[in-house]
C-alpha cells in the first residue's frame, strides 16, 4: 500500500455539487463568477440543496422558511454567558451551539431525507442568529432578533450590529456568502462526510465540520490575515515585512491553495469589493497593503492568493470584529456541508480508508515490571 500525505490528488467520492475544473469553480454547473455577480445567497442555498436553481416561488419559500427558522432556543443564547474562560473564540462557541440546537430538535435523530431536509432548513436559518447573538452577547449587548422583510445577508449584518445596513454592505456581504458556499471536497465538508457516512445525524456532520473549518490552514486563515496587516500596520512596512517572511520561510495567511495553481477565481471578487469598502471607509491602506503584498508573494513564490485574502480587509471595512471572519465563513459554507451532507445520506457507503503503516514491525509483550 502507498499513501497520499494530506491525502493530495486522490479522488475520494462523486459529487454533483461544485467542481473545480481548470481553475474554474462551479456549483452545479454555473461558473463562481457569474454567481457571484448575480445571485443571492438564498438562491445559491437553493441551487446547492437542489442542484437547479428556483423559480421565484421556490425561492420565495426558501425564503419564508429560513426567516420562519431564525429564532434558537433561549437555552442556547444564555450559555454563552456561562463560559468560565474568557475570550472564548467564537468558533469554539459556534460548535458547542450548533452542537447544542440538536439537543433542542426534536427531528434529530430522525433519518429520513424530509427530515433531514427540514434540518438542513433550521440550521442554516439559526447559524446566522447564533453568530451575530454570541457577538454581541460577549460585548455585554442584547441579541437583535431577525427582521422577516430583509435578505440572509442583510438580516446578519443587521442583527450584529443592530443598525439598517447600507445597500453598498449588503451587496459586498451578499457576495462573500455566495463565494464560500461551497468547494468541493475541501477538509470541512470532507470531515462533514466521513462523519455522516456512519449513519450519524446532521447536526454531528455540521459539528465536526465548523471544528475542521476553525483551523489556520482552512477557514481559519481569514481572520490570520487580518492579524498579518495589523501587524504590517502600513505599506510603507509590507516589503520588508513579506521578505522576512518568506526568507523564515513563514506561511503567509491567505496565500496557496492545494488545487488551484493559476489562482483561486474567487479572489478578484473580494478584492474588488475590498477596494470599494475600503475606499468609503477612507481606510485605503487595507487594500493597498494587501495589493503589495499579492504582488509580491505571487511574483516571488508564484503563490496567488485564496478566498481568505481579501474577505479579511472585506469584512473588517463592514465593521465587523476580526475573531468573527471564521464564524462568517461558516454561516456561509453551512449551506455547502448541508448539501454534501443530503448528497452522502442519499447514496451512503461508510468512509473508511487504510493507512501504510511505518510503526515497529511484530514486538512481543513484556509485562510492566520487566521493562
Ligand atoms: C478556504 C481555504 O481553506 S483556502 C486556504 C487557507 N489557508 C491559508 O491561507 C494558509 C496558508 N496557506 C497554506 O498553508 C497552504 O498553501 C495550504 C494549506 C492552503 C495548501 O497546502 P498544501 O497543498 O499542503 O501546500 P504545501 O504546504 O505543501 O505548500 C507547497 C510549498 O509552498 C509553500 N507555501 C504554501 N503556502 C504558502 C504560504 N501561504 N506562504 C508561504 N509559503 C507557502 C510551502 O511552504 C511549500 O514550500 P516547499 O515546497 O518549499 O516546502
Ligand atoms: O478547497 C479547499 O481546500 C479550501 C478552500 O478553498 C475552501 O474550502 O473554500
Amino acid at each position: 500500500m502507498t499513501s497520499s500525505k494530506g491525502l493530495e490528488g486522490v479522488v475520494a467520492t462523486q459529487s454533483a455539487i461544485s467542481s473545480i475544473i481548470d481553475d474554474t469553480l462551479t456549483y452545479v454547473g454555473y461558473n463562481i463568477d457569474d454567481l457571484a455577480d448575480n445571485a443571492s445567497f438564498e438562491e445559491v442555498i437553493y441551487l446547492l440543496w437542489h442542484q437547479r436553481l428556483p423559480k421565484a416561488d421556490e425561492l420565495a419559500e426558501l425564503k419564508q422558511q429560513l426567516a420562519d427558522n431564525m429564532a434558537v432556543p433561549q437555552e442556547v443564547l444564555d450559555h454563552f454567558k456561562t463560559y468560565p474562560i474568557k475570550n472564548v473564540h467564537p468558533m469554539a462557541a459556534l460548535r458547542t451551539a450548533v452542537s447544542m440546537l440538536g439537543l433542542f430538535d426534536e427531528e434529530a435523530e430522525e433519518m429520513n431525507p424530509e427530515a433531514n431536509y427540514r434540518k438542513a432548513i433550521r440550521i442554516q436559518a439559526k447559524i446566522s442568529t447564533i453568530v451575530t447573538a454570541f457577538g454581541r452577547i460577549r460585548n455585554g449587548q442584547e441579541p437583535v432578533a431577525p427582521r422577516t422583510d430583509y435578505s440572509y445577508a442583510a438580516n446578519f449584518l443587521y442583527m450584529l450590529s443592530g443598525e439598517e445596513p447600507a445597500d453598498i454592505e449588503v451587496e459586498a456581504f451578499n457576495k462573500a456568502l455566495v463565494l464560500h458556499a461551497d468547494h468541493e471536497l475541501n477538509a470541512s465538508t470532507f470531515t462533514a462526510r466521513v462523519a455522516v457516512a456512519t449513519l450519524s445525524d446532521v447536526y454531528s456532520g455540521i459539528t465536526a465540520a465548523i471544528g475542521a473549518l476553525k483551523g489556520p490552514l482552512h477557514g481559519g486563515a481569514n481572520e490570520q490575515v487580518m492579524k498579518t496587516l495589523t501587524e504590517i500596520g502600513s505599506v510603507e512596512n509590507v516589503d520588508a515585512a513579506v521578505k522576512e517572511k518568506l526568507a523564515n520561510k513563514e506561511k503567509i495567511m491567505g496565500f496557496g491553495h492545494r488545487v488551484y495553481r493559476k489562482g483561486d477565481p474567487r479572489a478578484k471578487h473580494l478584492r474588488e469589493m475590498s477596494k470599494k469598502l475600503t475606499e468609503i471607509r477612507g481606510e485605503e491602506k487595507w487594500y493597498e497593503m494587501s495589493v503589495r503584498m499579492e504582488e509580491l508573494v505571487t511574483g516571488q513564490k508564484d503563490l496567488p492568493p485564496n478566498v481568505d485574502f481579501y474577505s479579511a480587509s472585506v469584512y473588517h471595512s463592514l465593521n465587523i470584529e476580526h475573531d468573527l471572519f471564521t464564524p462568517i465563513f461558516a454561516v456561509s459554507r453551512a449551506s455547502g456541508w448541508l448539501a454534501h451532507i443530503l448528497e452522502q445520506y442519499a447514496d451512503n457507503r461508510l468512509i473508511r480508508p487504510r493507512a501504510e503503516y511505518i510503526g515497529p514491525g511484530m514486538q512481543t509483550y513484556v509485562p510492566v515490571d520487566e521493562r
